[in-house]
């Protein structure tokens, strides 16, 4: 099935001098998937995906991006597309001044695919600006429409959420959503948790240049150790005492400042079968949420301990 496999690295490493910024890296990326990077800073996120961009090269290991392996020439592979350390623009020149300075670079596009995709990220109304007055989420955006002017099949975005505005994240998302059911696969990298929760389907933790979890987000769920739930529901002091008879459930006595919410602990079966109980009780269940969710869980516990143990 390896024409579903957008991005294969088998052993990838790549030092920076002393300092070793990849070390290691086997990965796997199925096409149309959105998948997310995260890592604590200088963990090696930004080195991938310069690899995965043609903008450096491995020390070691193999690469195969599309189908292709990826030779020792700097160059952007074939149907690869994105940015890393923010878009690089000309800022005398307006938004769609870059974008067809771009696609002249390429060889041309017609003025309807600028529009097009100026539209897509919801650039229109700045189209004529300069860009030197954007602020960086118009840049991220403008960034992302001039990866799409090539029709990429991989897209690779580091920080692609940063300095966007609430709405300007869930357009940015959805024009994500839209490529990846569309076929085309999206590499990113984010320090926002609850982004990568919302937009990908798997994630890769990294952690000094090594991979230390990479899978699902569900995957990531269900390996996690016990985790803390809050509950709200149409009785509270029912659902405590249903919560406290649950084998697997431990219930924080900690006063909650709502008097609807207390927090249980429990390994995930165990908070399956509580919310079970809860029903078959009578008890209607509100609200049931992480505390910590499940990925930042993780990010904390496998990053945490691999510095520990250095
Ligand atoms: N061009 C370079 N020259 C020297 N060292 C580098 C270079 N690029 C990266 N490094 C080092 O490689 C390691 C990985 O850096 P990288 O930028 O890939 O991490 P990151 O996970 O993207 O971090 P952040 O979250 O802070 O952006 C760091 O120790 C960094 O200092």
């Amino acid at each position: 099935m390896d024409a579903l496999i957008a991005v294969r690295s088998r052993g990838i490493t790549k030092a920076f001098g002393e300092v070793v910024a990849l070390d290691g890296i086997d990965l796997d990326v199925a096409q149309g998937q959105i998948h997310g990077l995260v890592g604590p800073n200088g963990a090696g996120k930004t080195t991938l995906l310069g690899l995965l961009l043609g903008l450096a090269v491995a020390d070691s290991g193999s690469l195969e991006i599309l189908g292709t392996p990826v030779g020792r020439a700097l160059a952007a592979p074939e149907g690869v597309a994105g940015f890393v350390d923010g878009p690089g623009l000309y800022p005398s020149l307006t938004a769609r001044q870059n974008l067809a300075a771009l696609a002249d670079l390429r060889g041309g596009t017609e003025t309807a695919g600028i529009d097009a995709v100026l539209a897509e990220v919801g650039l229109t109304d700045v189209a004529d600006d300069r860009t030197r007055g954007f602020s960086l989420g118009m840049r991220q955006r403008l960034g992302l429409a001039a990866a799409l002017l090539t029709k990429p099949r991989l897209i690779v975005l580091d920080e692609p959420s940063n300095g966007l505005d609430p709405a300007g994240k869930r357009h940015v998302h959805g024009v994500l959503n839209r490529l990846a059911a569309e076929g085309t696969t999206v590499v990113l990298s984010s320090h926002r948790m609850d982004d990568v929760e919302a937009l990908c389907s798997e994630v890769t933790i990294l952690n000094t240049g090594r991979i230390v979890f990479t899978g699902p987000l569900s995957k990531l769920a269900a390996e996690n150790g016990e985790l803390d739930y809050r509950l709200v529901t149409s009785d509270a002091e029912a659902a405590r005492k249903v919560a406290a008879d649950t084998a697997g459930i431990t219930v924080d006595q900690a006063v909650s400042p709502n008097d609807d919410l207390f927090v249980v602990r429990g390994l995930v079966p165990a908070l399956d079968d509580l919310v079970v109980r809860l029903v078959q009780a009578g008890i209607a269940v509100r609200e049931f949420a992480p505390v910590v969710s499940p990925l930042e869980a993780a990010f904390l516990a496998l990053t945490e301990q691999q510095e520990v143990g250095q």
